[in-house]
């Protein structure tokens, strides 16, 4: 309930966790609260982020700790996946629209399959055989997957990876609209895009450090 001089936070998607996981000799220690909006996590290969996205998704189990979602009722985490070199660019599409085959998916699927396709420039690529898209041709398709899943929580594993400057900007833009009201995580290795990011963090050999509020972001509306 809302009293007179409190901010009400109930409306409001987030995730808090404080998580400790053992993969081999590898050891992870993440503690954070990702908010709405675009946050972007940063850090060494192998330093943890796939593990943390991971975690986060439920695809793997903390050894320890908590996980509390927050007025958040799906859960998304998109990496590369694989489909067979026969399907079109549409099933990457459909894929993420059926949050990777946890729903059935229908005409009206498809529907909104063209138009998330339609958001990142890739109409045209729809009834292409997939083993004939580029990487990045791929890249945005498997973008336009991810927010066709329209999931309150999306955990992005480097969806900038094979886009090129401008489409990085693009993309951010875009990201940064659905996560008005929707919490987006994504690893990347681009620094050019943090100014885009609400919020950064950095992982570093398995621990989660807060980078700070991006102050002055110039992307997007
Ligand atoms: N199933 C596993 N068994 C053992 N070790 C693992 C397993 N999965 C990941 N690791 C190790 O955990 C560490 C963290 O891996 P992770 O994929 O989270 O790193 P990352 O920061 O996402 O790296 P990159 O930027 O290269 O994608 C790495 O040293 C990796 O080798």
């Amino acid at each position: 309930m809302k009293h007179c001089g409190q901010v009400d936070f109930s409306a409001q998607k987030f995730v808090e966790f404080d998580v400790y996981k053992t993969l081999g000799s590898f050891q992870l220690r993440a503690k954070g609260v990702f908010k709405e909006g675009v946050t972007c996590v940063v850090g060494p290969n192998g330093s943890g982020k796939t593990t943390l996205l991971k975690l986060l998704a439920a695809i793997y189990k903390p050894d320890s700790g908590y996980i509390n979602y927050v007025g958040i009722s799906s859960k998304v985490y998109v990496g590369d996946f694989y489909l067979p070199p026969e399907s079109r660019g549409l099933d990457i599409v459909l894929a993420g629209r059926s949050r990777f085959g946890k729903r059935p998916v229908g005409k009206a699927d498809v529907e909104m399959a063209v138009k998330y396709a339609s958001l990142l420039g890739a109409s045209d690529l729809l009834a292409r055989r997939i083993s004939s898209l580029s990487g990045g041709e791929r890249q945005r398709l498997v973008i336009a997957a991810a927010l066709s899943s329209e999931a309150d929580l999306l955990l992005l594993d480097e969806p900038l990876s094979n886009l090129h400057g401008n489409w990085r900007g693009r993309v951010m833009e875009i990201l940064r609209k659905y996560a008005e009201k929707k919490v987006v995580v994504i690893t990347t290795h681009h620094g050019d895009v943090l100014k885009c990011c609400q919020e950064a963090f950095r992982m570093e050999n398995g621990v989660l450090k807060q980078g700070g509020w991006v102050e002055e972001a110039d992307c997007g509306p």
